[in-house]
């Protein structure tokens, strides 16, 4: 249960440089930069989706955030804290939840994995895992192990385990994008259930322009990289949930869309 008032975890990004490798920091020429001069403010409590095209950066940028790489320049803070680590008020949700379920543990012990390492009672542990896999949808499911699971269910498992630790900020890097048509949508629709009722902050990576307004409260658009930065930011002042068939959402996607035409 997030105890932080909305507001209080804004994240603040000011002109952001990230370079891999050799150039980096050269005195003589100007280093190969994928990201350059990003700024850009996440309030608290707000549902935020960087859009792009492939390998603009949007997973570089958001590895920055979650602190697992460095920045080149600039600065990322959250709240008045500059970011240099990872942190247990950020959390990842990774495109392939394979990758971050143990197959040998339950769907309870994965989700009550965080929670036996910060030493949490049994009682409690089972208190949360209850809540948060009946959150995704996973109840009556608890004793099963991953390879008995559909790839959207392992989605499911991979968010309950992010839940349960109870981060403020949810950083998701394409989560959907490995499922089908129909999962994917069930599980859009699932996430902002979740975080209507949770009031996380979250930052949501995707280069899918439905996605992006079916979710976000608002967009930024990066350009094509490399040097990529956010050229564009839009507002979705949009109900949830939202429908495809909605024309103030199929005015928004031919807006977004003519603007990577252009
Ligand atoms: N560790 C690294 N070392 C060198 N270059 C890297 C590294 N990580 C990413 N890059 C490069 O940075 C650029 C941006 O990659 P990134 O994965 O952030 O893009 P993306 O927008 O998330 O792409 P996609 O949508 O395809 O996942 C790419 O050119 C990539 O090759």
């Amino acid at each position: 249960m997030t105890t932080q008032p909305a507001g209080a975890h804004a994240i603040r990004i000011e002109n952001l440089r990230k370079s891999f490798g050799a150039g980096a920091g050269a005195v003589s020429r100007e280093p190969h930069y994928i990201i350059k001069d990003v700024n850009l403010t996440i309030k608290g409590g707000e549902f935020f989706i960087l859009l792009g095209p492939s390998g603009c950066g949007k997973s570089t940028l958001l590895n920055m955030i979650a602190g697992f790489i460095g920045k080149t320049e600039g600065r990322i803070a959250l709240g008045e804290q500059e970011i240099e680590r990872p942190g247990r008020e950020r959390a990842m949700v990774f495109q392939q939840a394979d990758a971050s379920l143990f197959p040998w543990l339950t769907v309870r012990e994965n989700v009550e994995f965080g929670l036996r390492m910060k030493k949490v009672a049994k009682a409690e542990r089972r208190a949360i895992s209850d809540r948060y896999i009946a959150l995704v949808g996973l109840a009556g499911h608890e004793n099963k192990f991953p390879k008995e699971l559909s790839g959207g269910m392992k989605q499911r498992v991979q968010l309950a385990r992010v839940l349960a630790n109870d981060p403020a900020i949810l950083l998701m890097d394409e989560p959907f994008g490995a499922l089908d048509a129909m999962t994917r949508r069930t599980m859009q629709k699932e996430l902002i259930r979740i975080w209507r009722e949770t009031k996380k902050t979250v930052i949501f990576v995707t280069h899918d322009i439905q996605e992006a307004i079916l979710l976000g409260q608002r967009i930024g658009i990066m350009s094509v990289g490399p040097s990529s930065r956010i050229t564009d930011l839009y507002d979705i002042p949009l109900a949830y949930p939202r429908d495809l068939s909605d024309p103030n959402v199929l005015d928004l996607l031919g807006t977004i869309e003519s603007h990577f035409d252009e």
